[in-house]
């Protein structure tokens, strides 16, 4: 038997829907408690959660997950057990303070401090941020003029969207270089894990944060070989064909469909509008979803090099043919959520495009969309419905807080 060059192994994913084995997941901490409504826009969310209720949501989320014989890793305790290593805690306290706002005698003096920091607590103040009036001996012009309200280190409340800072292809991970400036410090954390952390020795990085914007949201496993690219307001065409680029040169994938969204918050993501329940099925935003196209890009024969390769480019074609063509199947279905437009522009609002599949027909999704689900079941698709009030506030879904570690092929 020859063996697939696509072949998921022990650890990584080749698709959307494989049966989860492993996931990656953020249960929100004090970094949460920093949001005030002076500064969640910066920071990316459209409120200021009730934390604790966040908290439970989010240990419902993971104990949801684990019920169903998935193993669940936490990015916390991953990033305290690698900062007991030297370089990696130099590595990521030079990221924590590579800040021009800060200037060098401020640098100097943040570094000290989370130098004599342990494990536990640099963990907590690399996500927490650290406050100006936390700094023990904070002095200097920067210290001085900068507002009492405003941080040193500024907190990565976003971190609980791990979908976005990693994304495994096949048996590699891509850490991805997040547009967001708010953002930017949360992929040295993912780059410092999968770095050190003996979990992960071995796994090749096939991406890096100082690459062309690429974020895990925009990027589907559609089936093996054949990976979807969202490219609107986070992923920008150059990241999109760079990981194309690395795909085929690795042998990861055959086919990258480059799928243009609107540069606009409520799809801020390709994950924002559609994701699949199915090997051949996606639930997606029925206002766009005639409207997608895609632009078909593939390996030229024999593509040996990583960055500097032409690639061959067609398209727009819709994006539903272009997907079917790609995966090698007649048709690539729409679960019709049957929504008129007002139902329908609030569920999206409300992630409810943006579910987790366990495996084949079951998916993770907000109860609070409630006809999207509705509309999930008449289509077969078992729903493990979790609550997300208060998680929802940093417009994110199931899918948008996990990172698939490790999937079954299928
Ligand atoms: N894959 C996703 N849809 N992630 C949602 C991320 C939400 C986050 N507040 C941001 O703006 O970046």
């Amino acid at each position: 038997m020859i063996a697939s060059p696509y072949l998921a192994p022990a650890m990584g994913a080749t698709s959307e829907v494989g049966r989860l084995r492993t996931v990656l997941l953020h249960r929100p901490g004090q970094e949460l408690r920093r949001l005030t409504p002076r500064n969640n826009d910066q920071l990316l969310f459209d409120g200021v959660p009730w934390v604790d209720r966040a908290q439970e949501e989010h240990d419902a989320f993971a104990q949801a997950l684990a019920d169903r014989g998935v193993e669940v890793l936490h990015l916390d305790r991953l990033l305290a057990e690698v900062l007991s290593l030297p370089s990696a805690r130099a590595e990521l306290i030079a990221a924590a303070v590579d800040d021009p706002r800060l200037g060098a005698t401020l640098q100097r003096a943040t570094t000290t401090h989370l130098s004599g920091l342990d494990p536990e607590e640099l963990a907590s103040a690399l996500i927490a941020g650290l406050a100006h009036d936390e700094l023990r001996g904070g002095r200097g012009l920067a210290y001085e003029i900068m507002d009492r309200g405003d941080f040193v280190v500024p907190p990565l409340p976003n971190l609980l969207f791990t979908r976005d800072s990693s994304v495994w292809i096949g048996d590699e991970v891509a850490v991805t270089s997040l547009a967001m400036p708010a953002r930017h410090r949360e992929s040295t954390i993912t780059a410092a894990v999968y770095a050190h952390h003996p979990r992960f020795a071995g796994v090749e990085q096939l991406y890096g944060a100082s690459l062309e914007h690429l974020e895990g949201g925009d990027v589907l496993l559609l089936s093996e070989g054949v990976v979807a690219a969202g490219v609107g307001e986070r992923t920008t065409p150059g990241g999109a064909e760079r990981l194309a680029r690395r795909l085929f040169a690795r042998r990861l994938a055959h086919t990258v469909l480059v799928v243009p969204i609107a540069q606009q918050r409520a799809t801020m993501h390709l994950d924002t509008i559609a994701t699949m329940v199915d090997v051949d099925a996606m639930v997606m935003y029925p206002a766009v979803a005639d409207a997608l196209v895609a632009w078909t890009v593939t390996a030229p024969e024999g593509v040996a090099d990583d960055d500097t390769t032409d690639l061959a480019v067609r398209g727009p074609a819709p994006f539903l043919d272009a997907a079917a063509a790609a995966m090698g199947i007649d048709r690539l279905r729409v679960i019709d959520t049957g929504l008129d437009p007002v139902t329908a522009e609030r569920e999206q609002w409300d992630d409810g495009n943006n579910t987790l599949a366990l495996a084949p027909r079951l998916a993770v999704a907000y109860e609070r969309n409630t006809v999207t689900n509705a509309a999930l079941e008449a289509a077969g698709i078992e729903v493990v419905r979790i609550a997300g009030s208060e998680l929802g506030s940093g417009r994110g879904g199931p899918r948008c807080m996990s990172c698939p570690v490790a999937r079954d092929p299928l």
